[in-house]
């Protein structure tokens, strides 16, 4: 295959500076001559395929996750074709070094590793001029991710120091949904942090403020959208770790304005509606049948349960009948109707048959009486889920499918060995943050992983490449269903959601099945399958050096 060369502007160091043309010892003899590099570059030659296994060998060869991820982060920022062939080729390796869990200490030390700039970030005082700052930002910008920092994982408010996730979580939409980097951006609004130390700390690169609310915070995040929409008017908005107060009502507020989703509510529903999908038709049961038990009534929790029920009543349940399926927890145990300060998703799910002075509303006691038979933890808190608990649980359904799902790892709700000890093997176990496998009657068994990541880069690309004018219900049910059909437990496998190598087929699945959804529904003008394959290949990118021709 021959490929026309590209006409390059830049050359000699600042073509070597640009991580997105940059091809280091790889540059062929004809192209050092031709931009000025044959002093600047040692006479060795390298593939790319060398230099992936020597970029591996780098970052195994560092201790620890925040090594590991920062060596990721400066690969990165020096070769993006190196970065993107390594992370593809070793996805499975690598995923959890660039993203959760390590990404959790990329963040948690993002100033200290702070080396050179990527994304943007807009911070409070510079609001009114929003607009001028994106118009240096780079043209034909399709996918922005935003954070405002505050709840990043289960770590809390680390403000500014957020823009890890949004970095990390682009890099899985090009190697998962190979979504071209250049037409992505990931940006962080800088509205302050209430996390004092941080705020103190000199080397804090953030805005040393606390957070604004209400008004003030409003207005920020509504000159952040206005600035987008005018500057690339197609963009699709990913809002990631806003916390529970402003997640649901900006999502609301903003997702018929401008195609938008918020995965950890709607991406972290469609994987979490996907294992459940799996996992009951492996039983040869229905998700209608079920009594399932979520701790956590936040942007996860109630966006789990808003599916679900979608889910129940197109298996036919009525509204009133499907939310009887679901026991809502908080802070203040079992959510019931009669309690005053439920946010309007959680109202859908508090119970009527119990008052909120009714004793026994904890976890584990109202567990004990209600028998779920699905148990799910996006609480944050680590270790939420006892032995008593899980024990009890197990004790009333022959499979229990148990999902900690908090991350990263140390705030998963139950360890799956422990969930595997106290079920004697029989529980279905997916995790959010990635796991070892577990020895089960002197056996090794997989560990799933209910994690977003599985959805939000297919859900991505089929939003985009539908030209849907925003995301919807159908969507996300159009992505769960996608992956439920493709769980190693309905192909005979133990697995209740594929591997990480299967990542990139099956976020081109759901892109498709995405896409005809919001066609299904009128949200995009209709398309062929050709129409359809022609928009996700332009929106398309490899990791691959071609030829260069001075421009
Ligand atoms: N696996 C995934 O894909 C995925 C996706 C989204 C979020 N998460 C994880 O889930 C967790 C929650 O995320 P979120 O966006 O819903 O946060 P959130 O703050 O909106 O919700 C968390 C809720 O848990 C409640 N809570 C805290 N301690 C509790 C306890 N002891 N018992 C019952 N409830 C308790 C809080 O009051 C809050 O309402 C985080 O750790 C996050 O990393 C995982
Ligand atoms: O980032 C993740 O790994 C999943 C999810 O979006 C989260 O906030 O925990
Ligand atoms: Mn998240």
């Amino acid at each position: 295959m021959t490929t026309t060369p590209r006409p390059v502007g830049k050359r000699s160091m600042a073509l070597l500076n640009d991580p997105f043309l940059n091809k280091g010892l790889a540059f062929p003899p004809s192209e050092r001559a031709a931009f000025g590099l044959n002093d600047l570059l040692p006479a060795g030659q390298r593939t790319l395929e060398q230099q992936v296994a020597l970029a591996r060998q780098h970052v195994l060869d560092q201790q620890g996750d925040l090594a590991r991820n920062t060596a990721l982060r400066g690969l990165q920022d020096e070769n993006e074709t190196v970065f993107y062939a390594l992370l593809e080729s070793h996805l499975a390796e690598m995923m959890p070094l660039v993203y959760t869990p390590a990404v959790g200490e990329g963040c948690l030390h993002f100033s200290e590793t702070w080396r050179k700039p990527r994304g943007l970030f807009l911070a409070a005082p510079e609001r009114a001029s929003f607009k001028d700052i994106l118009a240096q930002a780079p043209d034909g910008i399709r996918l922005v991710i935003v954070t405002d920092g505050e709840r990043i994982l289960g770590l809390g408010d680390l403000g500014a120091n957020g823009m890890g996730i949004p970095i990390g979580k682009l890099a899985l939409y090009t190697a998962c949904a190979g979504i071209n980097p250049t037409m992505m951006l990931p940006v962080t609004l800088d509205v302050g942090t209430d996390n004092q130390p941080l705020r103190e700390s000199p080397d804090y690169i953030g805005w040393r403020h606390e957070r604004l609310r209400g008004a003030d915070y409003d207005a920020v995040v509504e000159a952040f959208v206005s600035a987008i929409t005018e500057r690339w008017p197609h963009v699709l908005l990913h809002w990631e770790d806003f916390a529970n107060r402003n997640a649901a009502p900006l999502l609301a507020r903003y997702k018929h304005r401008l195609p938008s989703f918020n995965d950890d509510i709607e991406g972290t529903a469609a994987i979490a509606a996907a294992a459940m999908l799996a996992g009951v038709k492996a039983k040869g049961e229905k998700l209608s049948d079920q009594r399932i038990a979520l701790a956590g009534g936040g942007s996860a929790g109630c966006g789990i349960a808003a599916l679900l029920l979608k889910a129940m009543e197109d298996e036919g349940l009525s509204r009133s009948e499907a939310a009887k399926r679901f026991y809502l927890f908080d802070r203040q145990g079992l959510l019931t109707s009669d309690m005053a300060d439920l946010t309007p998703a959680q109202k859908v799910f508090a119970r009527t048959d119990v008052r909120q002075h009714d004793q026994g509303r904890d976890l584990e006691s109202a567990c004990a009486r209600i028998h779920p038979t699905i148990l799910v933890g996006v609480t944050g808190k680590g270790g939420l889920f006892s032995e008593g608990l899980v024990r009890n649980m197990a004790s009333h359904t022959k499979r229990p499918m148990v999902f900690p799902l908090s991350n990263p790892t140390r705030f998963a709700e139950a360890t799956p060995a422990d969930i595997m000890k106290w079920t004697d093997g029989r529980a279905m176990v997916s995790t959010g943050s990635p796991f070892p496998p577990v020895m089960v009657d002197g056996k090794p068994t997989t560990i799933a992983q209910t994690n977003n990541a599985y959805v939000y880069p297919g859900l991505g690309l089929g939003a985009l490449a539908s030209g849907a004018g925003s995301v919807s219900t159908a969507m996300l049910m159009a992505a769960a269903r996608t992956v439920a059909d493709c769980s190693p437990l309905l192909h005979g496998g133990a697995n209740m959601l594929p591997p990480a190598t299967d990542m990139a087929a099956i976020a081109r699945k759901v892109a498709v099945a995405v896409a005809q959804a919001a066609m299904a529904e009128g949200l995009c003008p209709p398309l062929t399958e050709n129409a359809l394959e022609a928009r996700i290949k332009a929106l398309s990118w490899k990791p691959a050096y071609g030829p260069y021709v001075p421009a």
